[in-house]
């Protein structure tokens, strides 16, 4: 069928001077019906390889047309029937089938004809339909010959052009794919690149390879692909990364593709896709966005979608259950997207739209273009879109726009949302939770998370728990409480080895619904010491063999620990704990909060330090394990009338504890630095600091809090110092804390709501990256170090001045407060 044209085919111009080339001229060209079935095939095969050629459209050419249903009105024998098959789905001729050509005479075609027919057949009317009747009776033939036969039956083109055809026509679960896949092992070592690489893109497509079969045929392609082209390349890489394949195959492609010349925007934007799914390497990542980025203002919005959806998801599938994604975070990228926004936002389809917000979101970029785009109910979006956009649009805070998509014509109100999963259902209900003022219930999209909880089916062991702990606050954000209720009944219910997270919203929810039973039945499913938290255990067992009850005790047993047994605990000790103690002794705090207890080492030391002025200590920590682990350490330091350890993520148990209570002089940040501005902020909106409130924050060098920074040392009503300090522990690496003063409630919000520069922006997702890295794996001494003095240059070149100040500065640098002003 590609047999090479001729000459002087090439040379003609159109249909008319084709025929003629061929001997039809005058009346014996303008009568097609006049032919005989052999001189119909062989025109029309010509013409279509004359068309291929010279790229010229022939399928409304009156000729042509007319040639074509004189084919259709002949009795053809196999081979020509297959020319003419082939002559039609080349040049894309509707209106003409050979369906009925077929039918019923199977029989007389060989295998490789049915295959040919079966390639064909996908440009042809109504595909599936002569697919299925090709792919039972290859079926059929294949298993009846096999036991005559031990070596394969069918060839590996036509078992390649079966299964191109049946992915292109999308015919799932017809036994013939595992037909083709067992011819296709037998003749692994001997296949071409390009037809290995259509069958894997086949198999993917279809979701039906067996995964070893899929590593074999991956390996056996990547030993033949030296010399195939970017099409084949990409097809393969795109295969692994659709069944989620091992990253190093498809990486060692990946280098290869990109390797080659001109890339269509297409085969750039599925690689750069395909390696975010594989979870390649940034610097792999990095180079193929470079690509991408020089064409990006082509490309189809599609495209554009994809490459930024790609960003958002790289890293997706991080080892430990704690970690999420980091994404990669590239400020010309989003500019570029932020344009293209802008000015063709009119073209978006859900799933463009939904990929954006998606990315922007992550990204924490605020887009009022985008976000304006999601509000205008008219977007068919599917119910699945709306999710994700429910969601990305409460993480930007957009609760104009949600609420606008939740009008009578909006596309919250008119979806169904029947067939979602849980993690679609999850985001819904947190994102609508998130927006929704709690006098504006979401009408039946409340009504149906509620019934979905009721009605889901046991849960499995291997549930996803970030789906879970996110419907648990959304449910509680609703005010869903007996669907809430219901959920950690059936978690528990399921013996689920609860992750941090999942526990932790099960453990605040139901203090906050003054549950106690429940909470009492979270705390009883969790193990005692779980091997994620070995060391911190093993430390409570020291310290309470080594120390007799007292905190100074305490302490030094927590520090002999690190010490003797060689091992790195996240504590404020050394000189950390020097610049607290610092603090306390000038300010001389009345009530202090810290964020972020971890095993309780900071809380003994101020519980120890208030305690004779009758000064207490709130401490919040998300991780019952290390809240549980905590509690006994401060019980053992006999400070537990003074230090109240609260569990649950601040985002939650801040508002609760702050409600009512008695504003706080000293605000220990040790938590997260990402959420540092938005602790603040609930703080601050909640009324929870004294006049003259002091707040010191750890870590706001390594990995970092570049936002958090920026706000404190823009002028505003927060007046800040740094010190310089070395990490606690063995490494000493280097590491700032910020102290700063709380000068008067006045422009608080102007001051929350200025956008820090897009440097400060990437810093911030710099430092978020590094956290996770460290959390995910091992991160040495001295790439902390790099990082540090990086970070410290880029704040520098950000504009970044912070008054640097050393321990002994501070007593008179917070002067105002000596002598206990705040008792
Ligand atoms: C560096 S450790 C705290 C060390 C402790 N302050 C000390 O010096 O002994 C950080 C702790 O904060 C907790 N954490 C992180 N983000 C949090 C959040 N948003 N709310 C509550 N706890 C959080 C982590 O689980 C971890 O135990």
């Amino acid at each position: 069928m590609h047999r090479r044209v001729p000459g002087h085919l090439l040379q003609c111009t159109n249909v008319s001077e084709v025929l003629d080339f061929l001997g039809f001229r005058g009346a014996r060209a303008a009568n097609p019906s006049r032919w005989s079935a052999e001189e119909l095939a062989r025109v029309l095969h010509a013409l279509a390889r004359w068309q291929r050629h010279s790229q010229t459209p022939m399928a409304e050419d009156p000729q042509w047309l007319l040639i074509t249903s004189a084919a259709q009105n002949v009795h053809l024998e196999p081979q020509p029937l297959v020319s003419v098959a082939w002559a039609l789905a080349t040049t894309a001729t509707r209106g003409v089938t050979i369906r009925r050509a077929v039918h019923g005479r199977l029989k007389e075609f060989q295998l490789k004809d049915l295959a040919r027919l079966a390639w064909c057949s996908v440009e042809l009317e109504r595909p599936e339909v002569m697919l299925i009747t090709l792919a039972d009776e290859v079926t059929h033939r294949v298993t009846g010959a096999r036991g005559a036969r031990t070596g394969p039956i069918l060839s590996v083109l036509d078992a390649s052009q079966m299964a191109w055809a049946m992915a292109r026509t999308l015919v799932e679960s017809h036994p013939l794919m595992g037909v083709l896949q067992e011819e296709l092992s037998l003749q692994l070592t001997s296949c071409d690149a390009r037809h290995l690489s259509n069958s894997l893109w086949s198999f993917a497509k279809l979701a039906c390879a067996d995964p070893p079969f899929f590593h074999r045929a991956a390996l056996a392609f990547a030993a033949s692909c030296a010399k195939t082209g970017a099409q084949e390349l990409t097809n393969c890489v795109w295969a692994l990364a659709a069944v989620s394949h091992r990253a190093d195959v498809g990486e060692d492609l990946i280098m290869q593709a990109k390797a080659q010349p001109q890339l269509s925007h297409q085969q750039l934007a599925n690689l750069l896709w395909s390696a975010a799914r594989l979870s390649c390497g940034r610097d792999l990542f990095a180079d193929l966005l470079g690509l991408c980025k020089k064409q990006i203002l082509d490309m189809s919005l599609v495209q554009l979608s994809a490459v930024a959806w790609a960003c958002a998801a790289l890293g997706g599938r991080s080892r430990s259950a704690q970690t999420k994604r980091s994404g990669y975070r590239d400020s010309e990228l989003l500019q570029k997207l932020e344009l293209v926004v802008a000015n063709r936002h009119a073209e978006f389809t859900g799933r463009i739209l939904t990929n954006l917000l998606w990315a922007f979101a992550t990204f924490s970029q605020a887009s009022p273009a985008l976000a304006a785009a999601a509000g205008r109910g008219g977007l068919a979006m599917t119910a699945q879109e709306v999710s994700v956009a429910v969601w990305a649009l409460a993480t930007l805070e957009e609760a104009d726009t949600l609420r606008e998509m939740q009008s009578p014509q909006g596309a919250v109100s008119s979806g169904s949302f029947e067939a979602l999963q849980l993690h679609e259902v999850a985001s819904l209900a947190w994102g609508l939770g998130s927006a929704t003022p709690k006098t504006n219930p979401v009408g039946a999209v409340r009504t149906f998370i509620r019934r979905y909880v009721f009605e889901m089916p046991t849960l499995p062991a291997s549930a996803d728990q970030r789906a879970l702990a996110m419907l648990a606050r959304g449910l509680l954000k609703l005010d869903l409480q007996d669907a809430f209720a219901s959920l950690l009944d059936r978690t528990l219910l399921a013996k689920i080895d609860l992750a941090p997270d999942l526990a932790s919203a099960f453990i605040s929810g139901s203090v906050q619904l003054a549950d106690l039973e429940r909470e009492q039945a979270v705390w009883a499913s969790l193990p005692h010491a779980p091997p994620r938290a070995w060391r911190e255990a093993e430390l409570l067992r020291f310290v309470r063999r080594w120390a007799a009850g007292r905190a100074a005790e305490v302490l030094v047993a927590a520090e002999d620990f690190c010490a003797s047994r060689k091992v790195w605990l996240k504590v404020a000790g050394g000189q950390k704990a020097d610049l607290l103690e610092a603090v306390v002794r000038v300010i001389q705090p009345r009530r202090v909060l810290e964020v972020g207890c971890y095993v309780g080492y900071s809380a003994v030391r101020l519980g120890s330090a208030v305690r004779s002025w009758h000064g207490e200590v709130w401490s919040v920590e998300m991780d019952p394990i290390y809240a549980r682990l905590a509690r006994q350490v401060v019980e053992h330091a006999g400070l537990s009338e003074v230090v109240k350890i609260w569990v649950g993520h601040s985002e939650e148990v801040l508002p609760r504890m702050t409600r009512g209570a008695t504003p706080f002089d000293l605000v220990f940040f040790d938590q997260r630095g990402s959420r540092f501005l938005k602790d603040l902020q609930l703080l601050t909106r909640s009324g929870a600091l004294s006049p003259g409130a002091v707040l010191v924050a750890d870590n706001v060098l390594k990995p970092g809090a570049p936002k958090f920074l920026w706000q404190m040392v823009e002028p505003g009503p927060w007046r800040s110092a740094v010190v310089e300090l070395k990490d606690f522990g063995p490494c000493g690496v280097l590491d700032w804390m910020s102290v700063s003063r709380w000068e008067g409630a006045e422009a608080v919000e102007r001051h929350f709501e200025s956008e820090a520069p897009e440097l400060v922006r990437q810093l911030e997702w710099q430092a978020d990256e590094m956290r996770w890295r460290s959390i995910d794996g091992h991160v040495s001494p001295a790439e902390w170090d790099q990082f540090a003095v990086r970070m410290k240059d880029s704040f520098f070149a950000a504009g970044l001045h912070p008054d640097m100040k050393k321990i002994e500065d501070l007593d008179s640098w917070l002067g105002d407060h000596k002598h206990g002003r705040l008792r």
